[in-house]
This record gives structure tokens, C-alpha cells and sequence, in this order.
């Protein structure tokens, strides 16, 4: 009987050609029915230092997205949240770390999202922010959600 994290990994080949170094991060889109989302700053001294993403992390092994989400925005944003619908999910590769990014739609939460980790928090207009500011792999996710405003 193979572990639960092999049987997972096993499913997630199949559909994104991973391998077990692939990172699985799941990141949540809040949006506040204007057309606006939580961005979050990368912190100085980590990767892709200064730019902004979606407030998320890396998923624990065992953990499903959904699980690993909750955790990390209660953990960055101090909130608990209801989660929806998957919005994207794609391999990137940043030099020799190669990511499963998914993205799920936050739909209702308690509270004010606040930053309990340090990090800098913005809400932004989807249609207007500049994607340069962005992490590369969140540009095009951007661009999705620009697209569909609510
Ligand atoms: N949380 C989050 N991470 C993202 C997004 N887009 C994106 O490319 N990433 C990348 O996913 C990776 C994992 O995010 P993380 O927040 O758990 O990682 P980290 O900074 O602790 O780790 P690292 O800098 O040592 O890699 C980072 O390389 C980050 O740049 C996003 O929208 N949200
Ligand atoms: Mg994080």
C-alpha cells in the first residue's frame, strides 16, 4: 500500500508532470466586490524579494490545497476563511525550483485581513495594477482575474 503523500504525488504527475521536489503552493485570492484584491509583499532577504502575491504557502506534506490555505492565511492573515473554487493551477519554474501554483478563490472570511508576519499588504485594483510588480508566475493569474470582475 503505498503512503498517502506517494498516492498524492502520484495523482498530481499525472496531471502536471511534477516530480517529488515539486513544491505545491496554493495562494488565496481575496476579493472585496469592487474589483479589488489582497496582495501581499515578499519580504527583503527571501526570493523575488520586494515584488507582491497572493497571501499563501507552501503545502505541508498530507495537506490538501484547501487544508494548506486555511493554515497559511490564518497563520499571514490572521483570519479564517472560507474557500471556493479552484481559479488556476499550472507548473512554473523558477531556476532549478519548480512550483505547482494553485490559485482558490476566498469567498468569505472573518474579520480584517491584517499582517501578522510583517509583510506589507495592499488592496489593488486587478484591471490596473502593474504586473510588472508582481511575482513572473502571478502575471498571467492576474490577468485572468482583470478579466472577470465582479
Ligand atoms: N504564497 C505565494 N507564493 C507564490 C505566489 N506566486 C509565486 O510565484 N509564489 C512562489 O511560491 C514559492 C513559495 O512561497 P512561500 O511564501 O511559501 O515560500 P518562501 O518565500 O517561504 O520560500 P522561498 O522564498 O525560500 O522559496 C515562492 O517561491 C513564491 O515566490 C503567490 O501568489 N503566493
Ligand atoms: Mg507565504
Amino acid at each position: 500500500m503505498p503512503s498517502r503523500s506517494t498516492r498524492l504525488n502520484t495523482c498530481v504527475s499525472d496531471v502536471l508532470e511534477t516530480t517529488p521536489e515539486t513544491i505545491h503552493v496554493v495562494a488565496g485570492v481575496l476579493n472585496d466586490g469592487q474589483g479589488r484584491v489582497l496582495l501581499a509583499q515578499r519580504p527583503p532577504g527571501k526570493s523575488l524579494e520586494g515584488l507582491w502575491e497572493f497571501p499563501g504557502g507552501k503545502a505541508e506534506p498530507g495537506e490538501s490545497a484547501a487544508q494548506a490555505l486555511a493554515r497559511e492565511l490564518h497563520e499571514e492573515l490572521g483570519i479564517h476563511a472560507e474557500l471556493g473554487e479552484v481559479l488556476t493551477r499550472f507548473p512554473w519554474r523558477y531556476g532549478d525550483k519548480q512550483l505547482d501554483l494553485e490559485t482558490l478563490r476566498v469567498t468569505h472570511w472573518d474579520g480584517e485581513p491584517r499582517s501578522c508576519e510583517g509583510q506589507a499588504l495592499q488592496w489593488v485594483d486587478a484591471r490596473t495594477f502593474d504586473r510588472e510588480q508582481l511575482t513572473p508566475a502571478d502575471r498571467p493569474i492576474m490577468a485572468l482575474l482583470a478579466e472577470s470582475v465582479d
